[in-house]
């Protein structure tokens, strides 16, 4: 595990090409914009995706993602969730046997309703070890070499061992657990109740409201995931509770401040209009709805946020029938 291939250069796999760096791997990154791999190469930083932030000057982009994978021990698939089966078609036919795929994307397929290792199994070939890294992490302060903490999911625990060594280091603490599915639902539905939660924020509606909305919100990762055949104990970690809470109550979060624009009365195409960064829980909240309905589970807030996000529904009625639901048990113990 010497060698660390980096698929997307983007502000997260930047930001993982640097953790994977500081580590002491020996790190490549694929750009899918030459001006990208020519600016990390020749001024160190990405300034379309991680501006202001210096990079480590021995990490080398390449606009050849074949050639990232020819010579990479692991590689990670940082691309956004939508753009995933397209990216594992094109390099499928060039992966070497044993090389563990590490899937770094948060979302859940349009169309398909399918994880992201879902869609890996389906796309790449069946001597590819699929891996989850998940968990609470903001690239800029991944980059800037702050403490964080996330999740490795792996289901052959020698492997993910390995991984923690090769990508583990003092300010970048892997987590390893067995419970892929779990942690790919949290990872991706987070996004979806982050915007919920923005909405809420933007429209100043309280404390108490933020903390009933987090933990409802946790109930419906948790309902989902153990209806695709998570471990339940799994949304109380790093990738699950860990990243709502991040995501959640952050500006910093693309899908919170999204939330919160919403929340003010600002109209979802011109806030997409202003922003480069891709925002999951936008692609993600249909997905994760449409999934529900077909694993019979009750998700009120993603519901909600699907009908803001793509139904155009008025937030003030979609907030007022969240409000008016019946009441109902807390806990289905
Ligand atoms: N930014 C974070 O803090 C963070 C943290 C954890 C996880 N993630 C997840 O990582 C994934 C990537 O997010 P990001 O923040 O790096 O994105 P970003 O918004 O910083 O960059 C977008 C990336 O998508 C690439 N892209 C655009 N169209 C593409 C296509 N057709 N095919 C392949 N790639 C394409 C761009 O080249 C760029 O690398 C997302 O699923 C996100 O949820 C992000
Ligand atoms: O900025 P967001 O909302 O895409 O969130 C980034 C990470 O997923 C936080 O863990």
């Amino acid at each position: 595990m010497q060698r660390i291939g980096v698929i997307g250069a983007g502000a997260w796999g930047t930001a993982l090409a640097l953790a994977a760096t500081r580590a002491g791997r020996q790190t490549t990154l694929w750009a899918r914009e030459q001006a990208v791999a020519d600016a990390i190469n020749g001024q160190h930083e990405n300034p379309d995706y991680l501006p202001g932030l210096p990079l480590d000057p021995s990490l080398r982009a390449t606009t050849d993602a074949l050639a990232v994978l020819a010579a990479a021990d692991a590689v990670l698939l940082v691309v956004p969730a939508q753009h995933l089966r397209a990216t594992c078609a094109t390099l499928a036919p060039h992966w070497r046997p044993g090389v563990p795929a590490l899937i770094c994307a948060k979302g859940i397929e349009q169309g398909s309703g399918q994880l992201m290792s879902e869609v890996a199994a389906e796309t790449l070939p069946a001597t590819v070890p699929l891996v989850a890294l998940s968990g609470p992490s903001f690239a800029a302060e991944v980059a800037r070499g702050l403490p964080t903490a996330v999740t490795l999911a792996c289901e052959d625990q020698a492997l993910g061992t390995s991984l923690l060594s090769a990508l583990g280091s003092r300010s970048f603490r892997p987590y390893l657990s067995a419970d892929l599915i779990g942690a790919e639902v949290g990872g991706a539905v987070k996004n979806v109740l982050a915007i919920a939660c923005g909405v809420l924020e933007g429209r100043a509606m309280g404390d108490n409201a933020r903390a009933a909305l987090l933990t409802r919100g946790l109930a419906e990762i948790t309902r989902l995931g153990v209806a695709k055949g998570g471990l339940p104990g799994t949304f109380m970690g790093l990738s699950g509770m860990g990243d709502l809470l991040l995501t959640a109550t952050s500006m910093q979060s693309r899908n919170f401040s999204l939330g919160f624009a919403l929340g003010e009365g600002k109209s979802l195409s011109a806030i997409l209009a202003g922003r480069k960064a891709v925002t999951e829980g936008v692609f993600t909240a249909a997905a994760v709805v449409a999934l529900a309905e077909q694993l019979g589970v009750d998700m009120p807030i993603c519901q909600a946020v699907d009908a803001i996000l793509n139904r155009g529904a008025d937030v003030e009625q979609v907030v007022a029938a969240l409000l008016s639901r019946p009441f109902r048990v807390e806990l289905e113990h």
